[in-house]
């Protein structure tokens, strides 16, 4: 038996409520299963008896996991069991629900049933399990849950609650009427919140490095079990697209809430088969999952929480076997998640990076989003999600949007210039409109009593300033797009990249640097000569240079081998065809508009493809339908 069966079996057996906390991997699931067996049994409960224990799980997966292992303890016994989880078929389920004695259940599920299967009761209840309770107890589940323990009884019930990050918030307790619960945690005085057998570390690395250094990671571990945790499903989306297409060596699959049921299945069951695999997955698999032999669980994003960082790592070192845990923090994260993790007695160790082993998959990524505008327009969304999902956290010492470098970030993710962030927008315009309220309030009151006339809203939304001039113009949606931030955005973009190919001021910074810390004489006499020349004669220079080379010429060559040669202008017959600022910049703002073009054709073929999509799925399910007769079975069997 493991610590936490040996610690909580003798309260549970005996009747009592039990808050029980162990490490993840230690074997909470049958010190909650073995209980519900035992008493069942012990109360000779048969099948008229009706539902006599109810385990809730936040998650279809946990809910499948524990319901197998039940089925594993439960050979032996005659009671009959039931998973109810969504993405299956409710009017099967509601044909026997009512017939069985013990049931796993995802919240929303049973309170679909609580609601809308006539004769389900759960009236003689016996015990109440909230496996994962602190997540089902949290925010998110909170109104489900609360309906569904209104539908309980509350008299002769044993509630049980299970979790490596164990709630003692007496309005959780509360809300589930415990008597003088038994809080066991065996791993209390321990000193790591986390098993002992897991090597934990983390890595500082700028936000647009993370897909590079994701990438670098994969390439030499293709023998291992990986599991990469980002914070949401668009992200997870764009990852593995594009990581397919990156081909790193080594199997990739990924998981979240969006998909269909039976693939998540299929997904998680094809993960614990495999043993040299990469899974992309959200929160979905961070809790309670037992994965067996994951060698790393990398969090590609901070973690929101604690709670969330232990049981991420908990995919892996499971029931005493080894494993490893890889964070990635942006320099602003870094202190203040250091200071959360220490205070949970989490101990983690920093690596360095060693910027040679980096392999950068940038200009795949680019050529991805040019190339697909599918890839493209997902790698906007997942941007803007990554956006959100920081600016909704809610430890903003750990989480700052304005510490983001939004163009750098999208360059990395090869996307032409990071995509308009509505909400952030929207959040600036309440503060500047509270701002100007306030000004203009005071402005009202100091002022010989006439009144101010309002700004237009449309003006605030245009773009969170006030407008100067109340001249009516008309602008069309050309010139809006014009004015967009994205018109250049694909051109800056390349000016960046051959900023970097050619002598890349990252480069001489990162050798100027170098050299100053070992030799500053010597930097000073190789960068500053004695008297550093003027802008006019460097100007000269130049010029001097280009003349002497004389005019430059092109040769071609025609289809017979004859060569065709062309003579390039000189500068000064570039210059008397127009001042070169002014053809640079129309030059530019002639890409620009091909850009644009480019941009909404490419919106276009995605929105059209999205509907045929959408049609397809449509007359897909028509086709279900139609045939229904033959639809799934009802996930529930005779234990
Ligand atoms: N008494 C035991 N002896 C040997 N192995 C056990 C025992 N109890 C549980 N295990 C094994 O330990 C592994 C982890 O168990 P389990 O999934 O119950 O952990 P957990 O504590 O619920 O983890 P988490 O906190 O991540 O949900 C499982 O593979 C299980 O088969």
């Amino acid at each position: 038996m493991t610590d936490i069966q040996k610690g909580s079996l003798p309260y549970s057996l005996s009747g009592k409520d039990v808050l029980g906390a162990a490490k993840t991997g230690s074997g909470k699931t049958l010190a909650f299963l073995i209980p519900i067996v035992e008493k069942l049994y012990r109360a000779k409960w048969g099948p008229m008896d009706g539902i006599g224990a109810l385990i809730i799980s936040p998650t279809r997966e946990l809910a499948l996991q524990i319901f197998e292992v039940l089925r594993k303890i439960g050979r032996y016994y005659t009671f009959s069991a039931g998973l109810l989880i969504g993405g299956k078929d409710l009017v099967q389920e509601q044909e026997r629900v009512a017939r069985m004695n013990i049931l796993v259940c995802t919240p929303g599920r049973l309170l679909q049933h609580m609601d809308q299967t006539p004769d389900f009761t759960c009236d003689n209840l016996q015990i109440l399990v909230l496996d994962e309770a602190d997540r089902c107890l949290d925010s998110g589940f909170e109104k489900a849950l609360n309906a569904i323990i209104a539908n309980l009884p509350t008299e002769g019930r044993q509630t049980l609650l299970f979790s490596a990050t164990q709630t003692k918030s007496v309005k959780d307790l509360a809300r589930l009427s415990l008597t003088d619960p038994e809080y066991v945690n065996v791993h209390e005085a321990s000193e790591s919140a986390t098993p002992k057998s897991l090597v934990q570390r983390y890595a500082v690395i700028d936000l647009p490095q993370k897909l590079d250094m994701l990438f670098s990671f994969l390439k030499t571990h293709l023998k291992a079990k990986i599991l990469v945790f980002a914070s949401s499903c668009k992200q997870i989306r764009f990852i593995f697209e594009t990581f397919c297409k990156l081909h790193p060596g080594i199997p990739l699959m990924h998981m979240h809430g969006k998909q269909k049921q039976p693939k998540r299945l299929a997904i998680f069951e094809t993960f614990c088969r495999k043993t040299a695999i990469c899974l992309f997955a959200t929160d979905l698999a961070a809790r309670g999952l037992d994965f067996p032999a994951v060698d790393w669980v990398i969090q590609l994003d901070c973690p929101e929480d604690v709670s969330t960082y232990i049981h991420r790592v908990g995919r892996t070192a499971r029931n005493d076997q080894p494993g490893n845990a890889l964070l990635f923090l942006t320099p602003s994260e870094e202190p203040g998640m250091l200071e959360a993790l220490a205070k949970r007695k989490v101990q983690i160790e920093k690596i360095r990076v060693n910027p040679s082993k980096i392999k950068s998959v940038r200009q795949q990524m680019v050529m991805f989003c040019s190339k697909d505008p599918e890839i493209k327009y997902l790698g906007q969304k997942a941007f803007i999600s990554y956006i959100r999902s920081v600016h909704l956290q809610s430890n903003k010492e750990i989480f700052d949007v304005s510490k983001i470098p939004f163009e750098a970030y999208a360059e990395s993710m090869g996307l032409p210039g990071a995509p308009v962030i509505k909400f952030l927008k929207k959040s600036a315009n309440v503060a500047k409109n509270a701002i100007r309220q306030r000004a203009k309030d005071v402005a009202y009151l100091g002022l010989d009593g006439k009144p101010e006339k309002e700004e237009s809203s449309s003006d605030e939304e245009d773009d969170g300033e006030p407008k100067q001039v109340a001249k009516p113009t008309v602008v069309t949606k050309i010139d809006k797009m014009f004015n967009a931030k994205n018109k250049t955005v694909l051109s800056e973009h390349y000016t960046k990249l051959r900023a970097e190919d050619g002598e890349g001021s990252e480069d001489e910074d990162f050798f100027g640097i170098v050299r100053k810390n070992h030799d500053v004489e010597d930097v000073k006499t190789a960068i500053y000569p004695e008297a550093a020349p003027t802008k006019k004669q460097l100007q000269k220079a130049k010029q001097k240079e280009l003349a002497s080379r004389g005019s430059a010429q092109k040769v071609e060559f025609d289809e017979d081998g004859n060569p065709l040669v062309h003579r390039l202008e000189t500068l000064e017959e570039f210059e008397a065809k127009g001042s070169i600022a002014e053809r640079q910049a129309e030059h530019l703002s002639k890409q620009a508009l091909g850009m644009l073009s480019a941009d909404v054709e490419d919106k276009g073929i995605a929105k059209a493809k999205r509907r045929e999509k959408r049609l397809l799925a449509k007359a897909k399910e028509r086709a279900a339908l139609a045939g229904e007769d033959e639809g799934e079975g009802v996930s529930s069997s005779y234990v």
